[in-house]
């Protein structure tokens, strides 16, 4: 694959791969075409292909510099495809840092860019683009559910099914083109015809079928949004830093003290959940809280679900503007009411705790609702969601276009197989790679 990383590919470069120092061992990692007579000239003559094996580690002018293992492996068999080599050293800075600066004097060998190892993995055909996201929110994942979407990706589970429904669309259009050629000849068999349309129609279905995945993909990959709203004084703010167990709301008997939307990560049974605590709501000519208001309306109108929380005895609002998700209603500050006449899915209080664990296992049953029937060969981004998208509008559109002729028909399949493409970067990719990759650390 071709980018405008081109001119500089040929360099050699190394980076930190391991995490933050200091730490027991860091691991740096060099891979171009000088990597072996690079490590060489440091750690002396190299060990055999992936075997560990201890060196002392020097700079040119032969002062030690540390002693740690060394491990090769040629290209194609590495994770760039080219030669790479591990140097484990200890994980001291200055340690580190005497390595780096002698990597750095070698001729055309130079710190590695946020995730060029990954690109050039790549480039080189060793990962598509669907796997190199996996791999980045791999090592992104905090969660147990985030960690086994992103493996399914990085493993290539997603990309197989991209790449047959692919094949699939491309076969069909073989099978069309060869009918348009013989469309002259008496005994054209017009069942072949039918046979790709019951098959796309399968396909419509399939793509469908998994684009509906997508919202739980991203859910799993981004953490279900769910958002504390109520009136002003409802204890929106206390029910937020009672579930992130630390103060991270400012709390007062003040109504309207919340202004700014805060947000705290949690993991729930394995899930990732990003859990808002906005403004209360109310009518106001405060400058400063209307804006509040505006922001915490539109935190609302963007969540997955809504806590809409009442001081026990109000009623709790269960229409927001712009959203159409499930709203929870929750009663607060059981400690100091009796029970009310109005029904609330469950009675919280958090300075007791009370009711918590309850809110818990219903915020744990709106995702396992959503997750069903748990496939991970799901969709996990916006940019596949959007892509998936086009390549079912274009089956649709082939399947659609009976009474347009086949290489019309034939055109939309190509377009569909096209989108599908631009997902696993089997097609032109190049506008995407720059976003992709900055996600990345460096040394990935
Ligand atoms: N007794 C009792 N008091 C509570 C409880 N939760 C909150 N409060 C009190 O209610 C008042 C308002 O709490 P906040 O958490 O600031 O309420 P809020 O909904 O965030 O308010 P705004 O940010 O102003 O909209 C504070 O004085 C809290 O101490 C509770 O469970 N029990
Ligand atoms: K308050
Ligand atoms: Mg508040």
């Amino acid at each position: 694959m071709r980018t405008n990383f081109m001119p500089i590919v040929n360099d050699t470069i190394y980076a930190l791969s391991s995490g933050g120092l200091p730490a027991g061992v860091a691991v740096i990692r060099v891979s171009g075409a000088a990597a072996f007579a690079v490590a060489e000239a440091v750690t002396g003559p190299l060990p055999a292909a992936r075997m560990a094996t201890l060196k002392t580690i020097r700079t040119r002018n032969g002062l030690t510099i540390d002693r740690g293992l060394v491990l090769v492996f040629p290209g194609p068999a590495s994770f760039t495809g080219e030669d790479c080599v591990e140097i484990h050293v200890h994980g001291g800075k200055a340690v580190v840092n005497a390595l780096l600066d002698e990597l750095s004097t070698f001729d055309r060998c130079r710190l590695a860019e946020h995730g060029e190892f990954s690109r050039r993995a790549l480039e080189n055909g060793k990962m598509d683009l669907v796997e190199v996201e996996g791999l980045a929110d791999l090592i992104a994942a905090e969660t147990e559910m985030q960690r086994r979407l992103a493996l399914e990706h990085a493993a290539g589970g997603l990309s197989e099914l991209y790449n047959a429904w692919a094949d699939r669309l491309t076969r069909s259009r073989a099978l069309i083109e060869a009918e348009l050629d013989f469309a002259d000849e008496e005994d054209v068999p017009g069942s072949v015809s039918d046979l790709v349309w019951e098959d796309m129609e399968r396909l419509r279905s399939e793509l469908s079928d998994h684009l509906a995945g997508a919202q739980l993909g991203e859910i799993i990959r981004d953490g279900l949004k769910v958002v504390i709203a109520g009136p002003p004084n409802a204890g929106k703010s206390s029910l937020m830093n009672a579930l992130a167990k630390r103060e991270v709301a400012i709390v007062t008997d003040i109504a309207g003290t919340t202004r700014d939307v805060l947000h705290v990560d949690l993991n729930i049974e394995g899930y990732a959940v990003r859990l808002y605590d906005t403004a209360g709501l109310r009518e106001t000519e405060e400058v400063v809280e209307r804006e509040g208001i505006r922001r915490a309306l539109m935190t609302v109108a963007d969540a997955d679900l809504v806590l809409s929380l009442a001081e026990i005895g109000d009623r709790p609002q269960l229409d927001f503007p712009g959203f159409s998700g499930k709203v929870l209603t929750l009663g607060t500050k059981s400690d100091i009411h009796a029970g009310s006449s109005i029904d609330y899915d469950v009675l919280v209080s958090s300075s007791s705790g009370v009711g918590l664990e309850q809110l818990h296992k219903l915020l744990r049953q709106d995702l396992s609702d959503r997750s069903e029937a748990l496939s991970l060969a799901l969709p996990s981004r916006l940019r596949h969601r959007t892509l998936l998208g086009e390549s079912l509008a274009a089956v649709k559109a082939a399947l659609a276009a009976g009474d347009k002729g086949l290489d019309v028909r034939a055109e939309y399949l190509r377009r569909a197989g096209n989108s599908l493409g631009r997902i696993t970067g089997r097609v032109d990719v190049e506008d995407l790679l720059d976003v992709i990759f900055s996600e990345f650390c460096i040394g990935k």
